[in-house]
C-alpha cells in the first residue's frame, strides 16, 4: 500500500478513536474482561471465531523447524524443534494488512532479546533514549550495564532548573521510556536525522528479518511502560518505505488499539476550518484509577477498529492498509509478567558479591512492559 502523501505526523486521531484510548485509559484493571467482544484475546479463542465466515482467519501458520533454525542462530545453540508450537499468524476483517501473531517468542528467545536490547544496547552510547534529553548519562565500563551501576550512580540533570538528579534506581525503574536502534528517530520532530544511520544491531535484524522477511530492519524503538504508563494515539508516518512495520512485545501485557477509521462527517462538518494543535505523542505516567464503581459500558467499536490484548512473546505486523493505522496503548496490565522473566536480569550469575553496592534488579520485569517496534526507513535496503 503506498504511502499517502497527505499523512501528517502531528496529526490527530479520529473522535471515535481517542474516546475508545481515553475509556481503556481510564478502565481499572479489575473492570478489563476476561472475555469480551470489544476485546480481542488470542487465549481465550474459542474455535468458533475462527470458523470460515468469521472475521478473524489464520492466513499462514510458521512451522517448528523454520522457528527452529532462526532461534538457533539468535541463541546460539541447538533448538530442538519439536520443543516449539506451529505459530499461526491470524488476519481480522477489520484492519486488512494487519498480522497477529501469539505466542511467536519462546521464553528463553525472550529472555535474551531483553538482555540483549537491555544490557548490551542501552549502554551502547549511539543508541540515545529519553533520558539523553533532559540528564548527562553516566556510562557504565565496557562490557557492563546500566544494571552493573552501583546504587550511589547519580544522573545530573542538563538543565538543574527543571530537573532533579535522579538515582539510577528511579532511572531504570520510572525515567527511561524509550531507546532508539539503528536510524535515531527524533521523537520532537518525528524525523530521522539525514546521514547514514546507526548500524542495526546484526542479532536482532536476524532475528527479525528471520520470521519477517518482508522487513528489512533499519530502524527500531525501544519502549518501556510500566502499569499507568500509556502511548497516545499515533501513525507511524516517518518512513520512506512502505514495508511492514513490526512489532514484539515481552514482559507485562497491555491492551494495543489500532483503527483505520476515518474522521467521522460530523467531525468534519463541525469544524471544516479549525485546525486542532496537534497532541504530542507522549508516554504519560497516569495515576491508577482505584475507584471501585462499574464503569460505564465501552463506546462502540466500529468494524475498522481494534482492541488487542497482546501478551508476551507475541508479535504484531503492520501492513499493507494498516501499516498508517492510528493505534495506542491505552493499558498496560501490571503483574501478568510470565513467571520465568521475573528474576531477569537475573543478578546472580553477574554480581561480584563484594561489591555492596551492586543492585539486585530481580523483579524489575514484574513492572515493566518492553515493545520492540521494528521499521524499515527506505524502500531498498541501502539508503543511497
Ligand atoms: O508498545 C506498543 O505496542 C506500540 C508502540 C508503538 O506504537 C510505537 O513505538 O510507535
Ligand atoms: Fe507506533
Amino acid at each position: 500500500m503506498p504511502k499517502d502523501v497527505t499523512l501528517e505526523a502531528h496529526a490527530t486521531a479520529p473522535r471515535s478513536v481517542r474516546d475508545l484510548q481515553k475509556y481503556y485509559q481510564k478502565l481499572p484493571v479489575a473492570f478489563i474482561p476476561d472475555t469480551t467482544p470489544h476485546i480481542l484475546d488470542f487465549r481465550n479463542l474459542d474455535s468458533a471465531a475462527i470458523d470460515a465466515n468469521s472475521s478473524l482467519k489464520i492466513i499462514e501458520t510458521i512451522s517448528p523447524e523454520k522457528l527452529a533454525e532462526v532461534y538457533q542462530q539468535f541463541l546460539e545453540g541447538q533448538v530442538d524443534p519439536t520443543t516449539l508450537d506451529p505459530v499461526n499468524v491470524y488476519e481480522h476483517t477489520s484492519l486488512p494488512g494487519l498480522r497477529i501473531l501469539p505466542s511467536l517468542l519462546p521464553i528463553q528467545v525472550q529472555e535474551t532479546l531483553l538482555s540483549k536490547l537491555l544490557l548490551r544496547d542501552l549502554s551502547n552510547q549511539e543508541h540515545l533514549t529519553n533520558v539523553h534529553l533532559h540528564y548527562n548519562v553516566p556510562y557504565p565500563d565496557t562490557g557492563k550495564s546500566f544494571f552493573d551501576l552501583p546504587e550511589s550512580t547519580i544522573f545530573s540533570p542538563k538543565d538543574p532548573d527543571l530537573h532533579k538528579p535522579l538515582g539510577v534506581v528511579e532511572i531504570l525503574e520510572k525515567k527511561l521510556r524509550w531507546m532508539t536502534l539503528g536510524g535515531q528517530y527524533n521523537w520532537t520532530t518525528k524525523e530521522y536525522p539525514d546521514g547514514p544511520p546507526v548500524r542495526f544491531p546484526q542479532d536482532v535484524r536476524n532475528l527479525v528479518h528471520g520470521i519477517f522477511p518482508s522487513v528489512e530492519p533499519e530502524a527500531a524503538i525501544c519502549n518501556t511502560y510500566s502499569p499507568g504508563d500509556t502511548l497516545s494515539t499515533h501513525r507511524d508516518v516517518s518512513e520512506e518505505a512502505d514495508k511492514d512495520l513490526v512489532s514484539i512485545s515481552v514482559g507485562c501485557e497491555a491492551l494495543f488499539l489500532i483503527s483505520l477509521s476515518p474522521e467521522s462527517q460530523e467531525e468534519n462538518a463541525v469544524s471544516p476550518t479549525i485546525v486542532t494543535p496537534p497532541k504530542p505523542q507522549s508516554h504519560k505516567h497516569k495515576k491508577k484509577n482505584k475507584g471501585k464503581e462499574p464503569p460505564p459500558p465501552p463506546p462502540p467499536l466500529d468494524d475498522h477498529t481494534l482492541i488487542i490484548r497482546i501478551r508476551s512473546g507475541d508479535a504484531v505486523v503492520m501492513g499493507g492498509q494498516s501499516r498508517w493505522a492510528w493505534h495506542g496503548v491505552p493499558k498496560v496490565i501490571g503483574d501478568t509478567c510470565p513467571e520465568e522473566l521475573t528474576q531477569w536480569p537475573n543478578l546472580y550469575d553477574r554480581q561480584s558479591s563484594d561489591n555492596a553496592d551492586t543492585i539486585d534488579w530481580a523483579g524489575w520485569m514484574k513492572r515493566k512492559r518492553v515493545n520492540l517496534n521494528i521499521r524499515q526507513m527506505y524502500d531498498s535496503s541501502n539508503p543511497n
